[in-house]
Formats: structure tokens, C-alpha cells, sequence
């Protein structure tokens, strides 16, 4: 069933929260909604859930709009995992995950499909202690027995807040697996999600809420870049791609940045740039990289960095143009660091005159850290560009 969410806004007293958000999530499919805290992803869930009735707008279930709908037919349309997950009466888990079953019921009658209830319990390993008292479960249990509830509500639209919040790393995947599962068995899903990455590699798509608006909705890889991160979270980032999944990981760098304006150029290959890269962009200078061979980690370092970056084909040698743009780079930067000499200057020593901080050896390998306070210091102190010393080392 399709989730249309049109022009929504929603205030609290003078607090405007929502501010005309438009989504439309496909049947079928797993939205992530992310955003920074306060944005208004749990204010966006209740709407949607007709908990909180909108100042303005729709929200339609399949061909239903929500809040003309009695609470109960809203509940056979939507279940709600909600991130409050406190409940202080002595009901067992059995007990609370049978209230999922209510939109089901007639008011004196059976349970049309009462084996829902020990499904749902299965699906989300709470059946062995589904006769405890739910106030005498731990809090990650407590949020898979709310899973539980809103699975036995049978809906086809599922939405959750921070469903792996408070879950250890296992359950976090098992959660998100089974979530994944009910997608694919035809559910729609909304999800908060405030870890970027697993947002990331479980969602279709990506709704990022910010300042009461969508700033971006779509796939993963097109929504997590750093500027869109910048805009979201007012966060610096890193942007790159998981070795195992293949999805986007975001990795928030240090925001000393404005503290240090300077540009610094790294010249590497086959890796030794890399580390020297990721250590100064995190002491929050700008880095510019190359050449380095497209797709080798020096490159992949500068790319998730969304660093200034020049390559060259593998095996392909330096050209003129790539030469050129290196040049360029270099002139522009307030120093360069040679990461390691293992490349022989060669060519590169016309590059580098008169810009040159050799970082030397392996330091800039083995010790990055100790190869970028160095590469500071000496930028701090003015002097990193000693003409023509492209042999100069600091180590
Ligand atoms: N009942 C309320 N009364 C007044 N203000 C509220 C109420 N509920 C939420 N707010 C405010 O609305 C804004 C959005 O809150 P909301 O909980 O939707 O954000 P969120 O994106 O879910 O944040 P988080 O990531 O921290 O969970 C916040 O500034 C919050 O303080």
C-alpha cells in the first residue's frame, strides 16, 4: 500500500516543526528517515499515523486519507513501532503483543487469526519469554516485543522510530533483516534511522528531514554527500563506500576546519596517501590529492573526502594534463606534502619547487599521525616551503 504524504505542516504553539513535507513512499519499499535531532522525524511519524492531526495537508493510506479514518481502520492500515518504548503496567509480552490484534477484533468476538500473535513473537525472538511480565524485560527486548506488537497488527504499512536504537549489533541486523523481509512480503516501511550507515545499506531511499523540510528523498548514494550532509547536520563528513556492503558510509570529521583555512597537497600512490590524506582532513585542513591512480586507495581516501583530486589511468604513467592539473593543485596549496619517497621525485621535483614539505619514508604510512602534526607544526609556523629543497625532509 502506498504512503502519500502531501504538503504536511505542524506546529507546537509558535514552534513550527513541519513545514510543507512532500513524500510519496512506494508500496513495497523502505524509506529511511533521517535527519539531525529536532527535525521533526517523530512529529512526521505521528502525523502520518493520524496520533497528531496535521495544521495542514494529507496523509493517505493507499486510497484512504488517514485522518478521515476511525482510529481503527487508520490501525489496520498503518502499525507504529514507537521509539518510547516505557510501558509500566504488569502486562505480559504475550499481553502487549496481542493488543496489536485489536483492529482485528469485533468487540465480543475471536481473533480472526489468532496464530499471528506467536508468528510475530517467532519472527522477532521474543516467544521465549513471552509470558514475562514486559516490565521485567530489558529495554532492547521491550523495543522487539513493540516490533512484535506491530507485526501482529498485520498492516501493510509499517512505520518505525529508531527501531535499532537501544539493540545490540545482532539485533540491530536481525531487526533490520526482518524489516527488509516484510518489504520484500510486500510491506511499505518508514523508518527513523539515526545511524547514517545502516540507514544506508537496509533503505531503498532516503528522506532526509531538515529544518522542518525534505532536503533530499532518494537512493542512498545520491542522498548521502557530504554537502547534503553539511546542510543536514551542519556536519563535516566523509563519504565513502563500504568494503563489505558496497553502501555509502558517512564518517563525521573533526570541525576544526575553520581554524585551519590551508590548503594542503598530497602527492602519493599505491596507498601512501591515503592515511596522510584522512589525518590532516581530519586536523580540519583542506586536502587536495595526485595524481594517484584512479581507484586505488589514495584516490578512494580523496574521494570520500570529496577532495580536489587529479588521476591517471593504472599503468597509464603521468600525462601532460594530469601533470598540469597536478601543478595547478600544487601552486594553489599553502603546502605539499610528498607522502612517501618510496615514489621518487622524478618529474614530480619540477611540480614541487618551491612548495615542498617532504613528510618522507614511511612515516607518513606507519605514523600518519605523526607525519600530519608535523605537516601542522610546520604550516602553523609559516615555513614548510623551502625553494627548490625538494629532497628536504622533516623526518
Ligand atoms: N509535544 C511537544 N510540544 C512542544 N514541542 C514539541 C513537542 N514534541 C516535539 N516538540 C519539538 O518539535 C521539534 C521536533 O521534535 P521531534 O521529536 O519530531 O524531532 P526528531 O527529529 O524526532 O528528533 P530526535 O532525532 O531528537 O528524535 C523539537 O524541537 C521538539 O522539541
Amino acid at each position: 500500500m502506498r504512503l502519500d504524504i502531501q504538503n504536511v505542516e505542524q506546529s507546537f504553539g509558535s514552534l513550527r516543526v513541519l513545514d510543507g513535507v512532500s513524500a510519496t513512499i512506494g508500496e513495497g519499499s523502505l524509506v529511511g528517515l533521517v535527519g539531525p535531532n529536532g527535525a521533526g522525524k517523530t512529529t512526521l511519524l505521528r502525523t502520518i499515523t493520524g496520533g497528531l492531526s496535521p495544521a495542514a495537508g494529507t496523509v493517505s493510506a493507499g486510497d484512504a486519507a488517514v485522518h478521515d479514518l476511525s482510529s481503527r481502520a487508520a490501525s489496520r492500515r498503518i502499525a507504529v513501532v514507537p521509539q518510547e518504548t516505557t510501558i509500566s503496567f504488569d502486562f505480559t509480552v504475550r499481553d502487549v503483543v496481542e493488543m496489536g490484534r485489536h483492529p482485528h477484533q469485533a468487540r465480543f468476538g475471536a481473533d480472526p487469526d489468532p496464530d499471528i500473535v506467536t508468528e510475530a513473537m517467532e519472527r522477532t525472538e521474543v516467544a521465549q519469554f513471552a509470558e514475562r511480565s514486559i516490565t521485567a524485560v530489558s529495554g532492547g527486548e521491550r523495543k522487539r516485543v513493540l516490533l512484535a506488537r506491530a507485526l501482529a497488527q498485520d498492516a501493510p504499512i509499517l512505520l518505525l522510530d529508531e527501531p535499532t536504537a537501544g539493540l545490540d549489533v545482532n539485533h540491530q541486523i536481525r531487526t533490520l533483516d526482518l524489516v527488509r523481509d516484510l518489504v520484500s512480503e510486500g510491506r511499505t516501511a518508514l523508518a527513523a534511522i539515526h545511524d547514517l550507515d545502516l540507514a544506508a545499506r537496509y533503505c531503498d531511499e532516503l528522506l532526509v528531514l531538515s529544518d522542518g523540510g525534505v532536503l533530499a528523498y532518494g537512493p542512498p548514494d545520491e542522498v548521502l554527500t557530504t554537502d547534503t550532509l553539511r546542510a543536514a547536520f551542519d556536519a563535516r563528513t566523509a563519504v565513502s563506500e563500504n568494503p563489505v556492503t558496497g553502501s555509502p558510509a558517512v564518517t563525521p570529521l573533526s570541525e576544526r576546519a575553520d581554524e585551519r583555512p590551508e590548503t594542503v597537497h598530497v602527492l602519493g600512490g599505491g596507498g601512501t596517501a591515503a592515511p596522510l590524506v584522512r589525518r590532516l582532513a581530519d586536523a580540519g585542513f583542506r586536502v587536495t590529492v595526485g595524481p594517484v591512480v584512479e581507484g586505488d586507495a589514495d584516490h578512494r581516501a580523496a574521494r570520500a573526502l570529496a577532495a580536489d583530486c587529479v588521476t591517471v589511468e593504472p599503468f597509464a604513467g603521468v600525462a601532460g594534463d594530469a601533470y598540469d592539473a597536478a601543478g595547478r593543485l600544487v601552486a594553489d596549496a599553502d603546502a605539499t606534502v610528498v607522502a612517501s619517497d618510496a615514489l621518487g621525485l622524478g618529474r614530480n621535483r619540477e611540480l614541487l619547487a618551491g612548495h615542498v614539505l617532504v613528510a618522507g619514508d614511511r612515516t607518513a604510512l606507519d605514523a600518519p599521525h605523526v607525519a600530519a602534526e608535523r605537516v601542522a607544526a610546520a604550516v602553523r609556523e609559516g615555513e614548510p616551503c623551502r625553494p627548490g629543497a625538494a629532497s628536504a625532509r622533516t623526518d
